[in-house]
């Protein structure tokens, strides 16, 4: 980077809109689910016809709890919901129902982990809110129509302080983001169908100086991937007209993932005045302690904390635990596997080998790995018993398992024929053969060249296909070396 970009210290604040899995509407009984024929989740209620009352769903509450309790947050007790007022099609009742000034959660934090280090990003709030409808602009050459199916489906608001200051901490904000809310269960954390959406709001200051410089908010990106490269531009081009002389207004870009640009949308001086007062159709709604501790107790093991266990306590280097905690169903077949076998580093090596190659092999998730994690243990205890060789166990019994999933893996070996020899009257002649083979290297070996075993051992292992006991092989190797 030149010297003008690194004069500057980027800030950056992200929102970040998150779909609750709840099965029906913020506030009423019509389906959350995702998709449909456009307009059958609708009712009464969603369009909020004359006369009709929105009712709370109280899931709604719980899973904004659990995120909050998740990202130490305070957890507010004396909720009430506020109008926010602004006409826009894909609005049916002319205002969001939203928290205005007593979000569910306040403060908190995400842990991140960039190659800078490890930080706690400061969380504002996380509020409770419905979202809007949906407006399809191409399925006509100038008619535009809208689909209120999306109207009213709960969302959570995460809202950060501007407290990130890199491309890097917000994309690792926003891929954490998305492992708690995916360990949670509380969304699928899906950006690429809209059901959890980032809108990353950016500033540049000259560095050592503390007071923010006019934020630019940039909305339309629909991977974890283009925010950081919407920060990337935005801070290129806020610096550029800064250096050039120019002024930045505060306003609302859109970005184009084609282009990796942005245009604006509405400046500062368009914004809506909301006129937010309480919703007068819904009571305020208290939270006793009870009911928050119970929610707490139904929070799992989160990532971070299970990292450390498996670091601290099964002395797993940090790569591996960390790689079992990207996705909650690795974890949770992690944490059943360790239930049965002890071999902690031997399960983390399978997760990691074995397992991973399957299952990107099939494009799968966890959940269709066919071999549970008993059998998985049975496959690793038979391994570090000395019974079969690691290759063997994961090129010809796991493949068997994986087909015929009831057979235990000792039942396979021997079946096979796949058993590790562990009969010196059948290594010996192997290894006579090898020596026969390579008499300058056995010459070298004598001579002082140590470092020849590994050949030796690997031409035996060869030659006994893979079935020579590697600990007896070793042993009878050094004998008929000794010359
Ligand atoms: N100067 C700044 N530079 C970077 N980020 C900032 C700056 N000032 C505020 N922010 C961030 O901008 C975001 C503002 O979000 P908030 O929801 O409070 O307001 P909003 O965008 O006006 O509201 P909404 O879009 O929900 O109607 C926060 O994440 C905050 O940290
Ligand atoms: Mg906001
Ligand atoms: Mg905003």
């Amino acid at each position: 980077m030149s010297d003008i970009y690194s004069k500057y210290e980027t800030v950056i604040g992200l929102e970040v809109h998150a779909q609750l899995l709840t099965d029906s509407k913020l506030f009423c009984s019509d389906s959350a689910a995702f998709g449909g024929a456009p307009n059958t989740h609708i009712s009464a209620i969603s369009l909020a016809h004359p006369g009709t009352l929105p009712r709370m769903n109280r899931k709604a509450a719980e899973y904004a709890i659990k995120l909050g309790l998740a990202c130490h947050c305070e957890i507010e007790k004396d909720n009430y919901f506020a109008r926010k007022n602004y006409f826009y099609p894909d609005l049916p009742k002319g205002y969001q129902v939203s928290q205005h000034t007593a979000p569910i959660c306040k403060g908190g934090y995400v842990p991140v982990v960039t190659d800078a280090g490890s930080r706690q990003i400061q969380l504002n709030r996380i509020h409770l809110e419905e979202d809007a409808g949906k407006l399809l602009h191409d399925q006509d050459p100038t008619n535009s129509y809208v689909d209120y199916n999306r109207a009213g489906v709960p969302l959570v608001e995460i809202v950060s302080e501007p407290d990130m200051h890199t491309s890097d901490e917000a994309y690792a904000y926003l891929t954490e983001l998305r492992r708690l809310v995916r360990y949670l269960g509380v969304c699928d954390g899906n950006m690429e169908e809209g059901s959890m959406r980032c809108d990353a709001n950016i500033s540049v200051r000259i560095k050592g100086t503390t007071t923010l410089g006019t934020k630019v908010e940039v909305k339309n990106m629909n991977s974890i991937r283009n925010v950081k490269r919407a920060i990337d531009n935005e801070v290129k081009r806020q610096i550029d007209l800064l250096e050039a002389g120019g002024t930045l207004i505060q306003e609302t870009r859109s970005f184009e993932a084609a282009t990796g640009s942005s245009f604006s949308l509405r400046s500062k001086e368009e914004a809506n005045d909301y006129r937010y007062f309480p919703e007068p159709d819904l009571a305020p709604f208290h939270l006793t302690d009870e009911f928050i501790a119970a929610i707490r107790a139904t929070l799992p093991a989160l990532p971070e904390e299970l990292i450390q266990k498996y670091i601290t306590v099964y002395g797993l280097p940090e790569y591996d635990a960390r790689v079992i905690c990207d996705d909650k169903g690795t974890a949770d077949y992690f944490e059943s596997l360790t239930a049965v076998t002890t071999q902690y580093k031997a399960a983390a090596n399978w997760m990691l080998g074995p397992v991973k190659s399957w299952l990107n092999e099939h494009s799968a998730d966890i959940s269709r790995f066919p071999v549970t994690p008993a059998a998985l243990a049975a496959l690793i205890h038979l391994t570090d018993s000395g019974k079969i060789s690691f290759s063997i166990a994961s090129s010809r019994i796991l493949p068997e398992m994986i087909t015929a999933t009831t057979e235990d893996p000792l039942a396979i070996a021997t079946r096979l024929n796949l058993l590790q020899d562990t009969n010196a009257d059948n290594i010996s002649p192997i290894i006579d053969e090898v020596l026969a083979k390579y008499p300058d290297k056995v010459a070298a070996f004598r001579g002082g060249k140590k470092g020849l075993m590994s050949l030796f051992v690997g031409e035996v292992m060869k030659l006994s296909k893979g079935k020579a006991d590697p600990r007896l092989t070793n042993e009878l190797l050094a004998e008929k070396l000794k010359g």
